[in-house]
């Protein structure tokens, strides 16, 4: 966690690029975005710089190819599937194994030349966040016996990405949806941004721990709609579960999503919006302690929630500090399963400049341009 906070200012750079845009969009007072495509540029962006760091340009073209991989297999997802389909050589699955060709040849040159430049001790510096391929490639070389191979870190770089991206954009974007439809939350979660952090700074990693309001109100967003709404298990050995007896090799799905959304463990408010639940923190805010589940659970519970969750903190808060918003009269609430749960019509909401924020601008740019 504390490497992870080190990150903070190379997360905040790419946030704060994204609001100047919109700044600059909302000249006039404001502007209608439709943040889930905005959401998925920043959330890329990050995750391209946490995975690479230093060598962030390439990273992101290897990424650029990841992402054109995944709108396949999004666009196969969409299909009937046929058994044994993706091994015939069709147009599209000809593509794919050239694009994974290529993703693996690029990553395995990258990785190859991070490898030379921490033999010949270069790019050390002390404090300086560790990304994770420099991680990896020290995890690789840290023992004779160490059997982490370049091909895993390769195929670890590629789960980063597919795991990392678009779940967290999903997040930013439902809970931009929610505090788009909950006024009350959205002014209770700015006040105590303000109040921790003032109307321009950058919050840093002590703020970020005192952001209670923002934090119930991510935690109820994940209850209701958890960006990976299921999870799956393989029984291991015959087993008997809940009065059922479940042979081995079994695949159990578990149903985050309906889990989330059960009266008899969360009350008859299960299906409203209401962060109060957390007030007393995960464990109580459930009739069981283990019923929140958004990131998954056990040994193989996801990996990434932390970083997830402090770059949607720092976002939500650089957001609140400078914009409020609201639906746009065109949104449609529809969320629908695509792989992950998004909303099937986007997510178009009107954001207007603050006026604290616009004032201490000008007075920044008075200072600059002098009398
Ligand atoms: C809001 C954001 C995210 C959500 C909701 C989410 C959700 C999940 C879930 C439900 C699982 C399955 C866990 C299980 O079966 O118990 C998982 C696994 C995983 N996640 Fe995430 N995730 C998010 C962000 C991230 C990020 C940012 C990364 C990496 C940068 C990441 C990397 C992974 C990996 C590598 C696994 C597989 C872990 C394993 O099998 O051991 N996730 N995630």
């Amino acid at each position: 966690m504390e490497n992870l906070k080190l990150l903070i200012p190379v997360m905040a750079t790419s946030i704060v690029d994204m609001m100047e845009k919109w700044s600059v969009m909302s000249s006039s007072g404001e502007v209608e975005i439709e943040v889930s495509e905005w959401f998925q540029n920043l959330t890329e962006d990050i995750i391209t710089r946490t995975a690479f760091g230093s060598s962030y340009e390439d990273g992101k073209a290897v990424f650029r190819l990841q992402a054109q991989q995944m709108a396949f297999v999004t666009e196969a997802f969409q299909k009937v599937s046929i058994p044994g389909y993706r091994f015939l050589p069709t147009k599209r699955n000809i593509n794919s194994w050239k694009l994974d060709k290529q993703i693996r040849k690029s990553l395995m040159k990258l990785i190859d030349r991070r490898v030379e430049n921490s033999n010949s001790g270069e790019n050390v510096h002390e404090k300086c966040p560790k990304d994770l391929l420099g991680l990896m490639i020290q995890a690789s070389n840290s023992s004779p016996s160490s059997n982490i191979t370049v091909n895993d870190i390769v195929e670890e770089c590629k789960s980063f990405f597919f795991a990392g991206k678009d779940t967290t954009s999903n997040l930013l974007t439902w809970t931009t949806v929610l505090l788009a439809m909950h006024p009350q939350w959205q002014i209770q979660a700015r006040d105590e941004v303000l109040m921790v952090c003032g109307s321009r700074d950058i919050p840093s990693k002590d703020d970020v721990v005192k952001l209670k309001t923002l934090n119930m109100v991510l935690n109820e967003s994940l209850r209701l709609y958890p960006p990976a709404i299921a999870t799956i298990r393989r029984s291991r050995t015959d087993v008997e579960l809940g009065g059922y007896n479940v042979p081995r090799g079994t695949e159990l799905l578990i149903p985050i999503i309906a889990v989330h959304h059960d009266q008899s463990i969360w009350g008859n408010d299960a299906k409203e919006f209401n962060p109060s639940r957390f007030a007393e923190g995960v464990a109580r805010a459930a009739k069981r302690p283990v019923a929140f589940i958004p990131f998954g659970l056990g040994v193989r519970t996801c990996i990434g929630q932390n970083l997830a969750l402090l770059q949607a903190k720092l976002a939500l808060a650089i957001m609140l500090q400078r914009f409020s918003f609201r639906l746009a009269p065109t949104y449609q609430h529809a969320p629908t399963v695509l792989m992950l749960l998004h909303p099937q019509y986007g997510a178009p909401i009107i954001f207007q400049r603050l006026p604290h924020h616009d004032q201490g601008q000008d007075q920044d740019q008075d200072r600059n341009q002098g009398p």
